[in-house]
C-alpha cells in the first residue's frame, strides 16, 4: 500500500512542510488581540481563524499535497500539548479556548507556560510541562477538523503533528517532578496516545501523516536514538508515517528512522545536505517516500532552480516516490512579496527579482515538480551590491585587529577617566516608549511631521529621560532610545546593503510579528548614526552617558541575510560599520559604549559540530566592532534570554569591560558559570525582571546584589535591570528604579 490518493507512482510530487498562519494581512493578530481585550467573542475569533485557514488552503492548493493541521491560534507546540491532553492542571478553565489562552498568556490565577526560542530561529514556542503524573489523552479534534477542511475542497491532504520525540524533548519537567525525571522518560506512554491520534486521522481518511521531529536535527544520545527507533516501530504499525526534520541534517537519526520502517522522511536539503550523501550510502527501498526540502523555508531568497532540480534528481535515483518541498515549514518567511512591489514605496526591482516569500516559494516548488518547469540557476550578486572599499579594508586587517589592551590596564584607565562608586547603577538603554512617542514616529514616517519637529520632539524626550535619571541618582545614564523603532531595524535603515520591507511580517510568537530587514549587499556606514543623540544627552548632564549600539551578531540574527557568502564575512562587514560608529562616539567624548548582543545564543548551531566555528566568528565580529576603542573607553555588552550555558565561553571571549546579563531567573547561577569560563571583567546581573509588570522590592534586589558580590567580589558588580525598559510603563519604571538605586546604596554601605 504505497500509493497515496491521486498520485501516480514515479511522478514527481509537490508539497510544503508548513505555512505562515497569521494571515497575509495579519488578520489573525487583529482577531486575537480584539478577543483578548474582550472586544470580540469566541465565535468572532473562530470566524477569523477559519478565514485565515481558507486563505492558507487557497495558497497551498498549487501543490499536489497540502499539509494540514499547520494552522495555530497561538503556537504549534501548545497545539500538540492539547492534542495529547497534556495541558497543565493550573491552566484548565471553563472552555477549551480559555484553557488554551491561559496556558499561552497566563491570567489572574496562573502564570503562562514558559516561552523559549525554537531551535536557531527567532520563533518562540511554549514549553510544555510534563511530569510523571501527567495523564495523556488523545484529542484529535483539531487535526481531524483541519484535515477535513482540506479534503472538502478536494485537496490531497497530509496531516501534520509535532512528533512525540520532539514534543517531549522540547518539554520541561513539571513543578513537582522528582529530581532526575525527564519528560522523555514518558515516551512509551505518549506513543500510545499518538497511536490513537493516528488511528483517528486514519478513520477520517488520512493516508500519509507527517510527524515533525526537529529535535532529531540536534545531537542525540545512543539511548535517545534507541528510544526513537522503538517509538517509531510502534507508530508505523498504525499509519503511514513520514518524519520531517527541517532544521538541519537528521544525521545519525536517519538510519534509525528508516530501520524503524517509516514510510518516508522529509529532508532539509538547504542546511542538511549531508543527509543526501548519507541516504545514497544507505540501501533505501525504491518505495521510500522522500520529501526533498530544496526550497529554503528559513530565508527569502529565490531558489537556485538548477541546483534544486539536481538534488531532486539525485533522490529520484533512489526512490520512485519523491516530492519537492520546502526545507522547513514556511512559517519563518512572510506570506507574500506583492506589497513590496509597489513602485512608490517598494523595494527596487533588482532586489525583488531575487526574492521569494511564502507564496512565491510555493510557485517554485510547483515549478520544480513540473518536468517542463523552469530550471534557472541563480543570477550572480550584482556588482553594484559590492563595496570594494569595505572588502579591501577587511582583507587588510591583521590577525590581531580584534585585540584590545589587556583588561587590567583598561580597567585602571577607565576608572581614572570615569570614577564610579562600587556597584554602579545603570539601565540597559531604552526607556518606556509611550503612545505619544510612537505616534510621533508614525507621523514622521508617513510624512505628516517634518524632520525638524520630529527631532525636537525626540530631543525633548531625551531631555526628560536624562532629567529623570539624574533625579533618581543613577550613576551611568542613557539617552533612552526614543528614536529607535527597533534595535536592529534602526541601524539597518541607516547602513548600505540593507533594505526594509513594507509588510514582510513574520510571526515571532502568538500574535507578535516582526519585520526583519533584508541584508542583501555589502554593508557600510555612510554617516554617524547615533552620535548626535548621545552627544545631546551628554550635553545635559555631568554624569557619564553610555553610547548604545546593536552588535553584529544580533543584527544578522534578526535580519534576512544574504546567503551568497559565509555569515562570518557578512558579520565582519557589519562590525566595521560599527567600529566607525564607536570611533565617532569616542571622538565626540563618549567614555562608555554599550554594544548589545542579545541574540548571541540564538545563532548557535543546533549541532555541536558547528559551534566552535560559530563562536569564533561571532566573537571576532564583536571584537572587530569594539577593538578600535581606546583603553580608557569602557565597552559594555548586554545579553538577555537566559540559557547561556552553551555560549558562556563566547561571552568571555567578547572581552567586554562590563557585561549585563539576565540572571534573576537563574538565581545568579550564571555568575559562577562566567567565573568558570575565566571571565574576569565586570558583570551587571539583571536584578529586575523587566518582562514582568511587577515592581521589585529593594530587599529582593539587594539580596541578588549580595549574591553577585559573593560570587565576583565587590569591584566587579554593576546594578541594573535585565533588559531595556521600552515595553514597560513609567508607573512601573519609576518605583522600580527608585528601589534599584536604593538596593545598590544599601549593599554599597555594607561593603564600606
Ligand atoms: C533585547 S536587548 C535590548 C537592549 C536595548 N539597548 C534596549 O534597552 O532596549
Ligand atoms: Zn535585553
Amino acid at each position: 500500500m504505497n500509493t497515496t490518493i491521486g498520485v501516480r507512482s514515479g511522478a514527481l510530487q509537490s508539497t510544503a512542510l508548513g505555512y505562515p498562519r497569521i494571515g497575509s494581512r495579519r488578520e489573525l493578530k487583529r482577531a486575537l488581540e480584539s478577543h483578548w481585550s474582550g472586544r470580540s467573542d469566541a465565535a468572532a475569533l473562530e470566524a477569523a481563524a477559519a478565514a485565515v485557514r481558507a486563505e492558507m488552503l487557497d495558497d497551498l492548493s498549487v501543490l499536489g499535497t497540502v499539509p494540514t493541521g499547520v494552522f495555530s491560534l497561538y503556537d504549534h507546540v501548545l497545539d500538540a500539548a492539547v492534542a495529547v491532553g497534556a495541558l497543565a492542571p493550573r491552566h484548565r478553565r471553563d472552555t477549551a479556548l480559555a484553557s488554551y489562552f491561559a496556558a499561552a498568556r497566563g491570567d489572574a490565577e496562573a502564570a503562562p507556560l514558559e516561552m523559549t526560542k525554537w531551535f536557531d530561529t527567532n520563533y518562540h514556542y511554549l514549553v510544555p510541562e510534563i511530569g510523571p503524573e501527567t495523564v495523556f489523552a488523545a484529542d484529535p479534534g483539531k487535526a481531524v477538523a483541519e484535515f477535513r477542511e482540506a479534503r472538502e475542497r478536494g485537496l490531497d491532504a497530509r496531516p501534520v503533528l509535532v512528533g512525540p520525540v520532539s514534543f517531549l524533548l522540547l518539554a520541561k519537567p513539571s513543578e513537582g517532578a522528582p529530581e532526575g525525571f525527564a519528560p522523555f522518560d514518558r515516551l512509551g506512554d505518549l506513543v500510545e496516545v499518538y497511536v490513537e491520534l493516528l488511528t483517528a486521522l486514519g478513520r477520517a481518511g488520512a493516508g500519509l501523516v507527517q510527524l515533525d521531529e526537529p529535535a532529531l536535527c540536534a545531537d542525540r544520545t545512543p539511548e535517545e536514538l534507541a528510544a526513537v527507533g522503538a517509538a517509531y516501530r510502534r507508530l508505523v504499525g498504525v499509519a503511514e508515517v513520514v518524519v520531517a526534520g527541517g532544521y538541519g541534517p537528521f544525521g545519525e537519526a536517519l538510519p534509525v528512522l528508516l530501520d524503524a520502517g517509516v514510510e518516508g522522511v522529509a529532508l532539509d536539503l538547504v542546511r542538511g545536505r549531508g543527509d543526501l550523501e548519507a541516504l545514497e550510502a544507505l540501501n533505501v527501498s525504491r518505495e521510500t517516500f522522500l520529501i526533498a526540502g530544496v526550497v529554503d523555508g528559513r530565508n527569502i531568497w529565490k531558489a537556485d532552480l538548477a541546483r534544486a532540480a539536481a538534488d531532486v534528481a539525485r533522490l529520484q535515483m533512489l526512490s520512485d516516490r519523491v516530492a519537492v518541498a520546502s526545507s522547513s515549514s514556511l512559517l519563518h518567511v512572510p506570506v507574500d512579496l506583492a506589497p513590496e512591489l509597489d513602485a512608490a514605496h517598494g523595494l527596487p526591482e533588482v532586489l525583488t527579482s531575487r526574492l521569494a516569500f511564502a507564496r512565491q516559494k510555493l510557485a517554485e516548488i510547483a515549478a520544480l515538480a513540473d518536468p517542463q518547469g523552469p530550471r534557472d540557476a541563480r543570477p550572480a550578486t550584482p556588482d553594484a551590491w559590492r563595496d570594494a572599499a569595505v572588502r579591501e579594508r577587511l582583507a587588510a586587517l591583521g590577525e590581531d585587529a580584534d585585540r584590545r589592551a589587556p583588561y587590567p590596564e583598561r580597567r585602571g584607565a577607565q576608572a581614572e577617566r570615569v570614577p564610579l562608586p562600587p556597584l554602579p547603577t545603570t539601565t540597559i538603554g531604552s526607556f518606556p516608549q509611550t503612545a505619544e512617542l510612537r505616534k510621533a514616529r508614525a507621523a514622521h514616517r508617513q510624512g505628516l511631521m517634518i524632520d525638524a519637529d520630529y527631532h525636537a520632539r525626540m530631543r525633548a524626550e531625551v531631555a526628560e529621560v536624562v532629567a529623570a535619571q539624574e533625579a533618581l541618582g543613577i550613576d551611568v545614564l542613557v539617552h533612552g532610545e526614543p528614536e529607535r523603532n527597533d534595535m536592529v531595524q534602526y541601524f539597518a535603515e541607516q547602513l548600505t546593503g540593507f533594505a526594509t520591507t513594507a509588510a514582510g511580517w513574520v510571526q515571532s510568537y502568538g500574535s507578535r510579528c516582526v519585520r526583519p530587514p533584508v541584508l542583501f549587499g555589502d554593508v557600510a556606514r555612510t554617516a554617524p548614526i547615533t552620535v548626535d543623540w548621545t552627544s545631546y544627552a551628554q550635553s545635559l548632564t555631568d554624569k557619564p552617558v553610555k553610547g548604545m549600539l546593536t552588535g553584529p551578531v544580533t543584527i544578522l540574527a534578526w535580519s534576512f541575510v544574504r546567503d551568497d557568502q559565509p555569515l562570518a564575512d557578512t558579520a565582519d562587514q557589519v562590525a566595521l560599520a560599527l567600529r566607525d560608529e564607536v570611533a565617532d562616539l569616542e571622538a565626540a567624548g563618549t567614555a562608555i559604549i554599550q554594544v548589545d548582543e542579545p541574540a548571541l545564543r540564538e545563532l548557535l548551531p543546533v549541532r555541536a559540530a558547528g559551534r566552535a566555528a560559530y563562536r569564533a566568528w561571532a566573537t571576532r565580529s564583536f571584537r572587530l566592532a569594539t577593538s578600535g576603542a581606546r583603553p580608557d573607553t569602557a565597552i559594555h555588552t548586554h545579553l538577555c534570554y537566559s540559557e547561556f550555558g552553551e555560549v558562556i565561553d563566547a561571552i568571555a571571549a567578547l572581552d567586554a569591560d562590563v557585561t549585563s546579563i539576565e540572571a534573576s531567573r537563574s538565581k545568579m547561577e550564571v555568575l559562577a558559570d562566567l567565573d568558570r569560563a575565566r571571565y574576569r571583567s565586570a558583570v551587571g546581573p539583571g536584578v529586575w525582571d523587566i518582562h514582568s509588570p511587577r515592581v521589585p522590592a529593594t530587599d529582593e534586589m539587594a539580596a541578588a546584589l549580595r549574591l553577585a558580590v559573593a560570587a565576583l567580589g565587590p569591584d566587579r558588580v554593576w546594578a541594573n535591570p535585565d533588559c531595556g525598559l521600552k515595553t514597560r510603563r513609567y508607573e512601573e519604571v519609576r518605583p522600580s528604579l527608585v528601589n534599584l538605586v536604593e538596593a545598590a546604596r544599601t549593599v554599597r554601605a555594607e561593603l564600606a
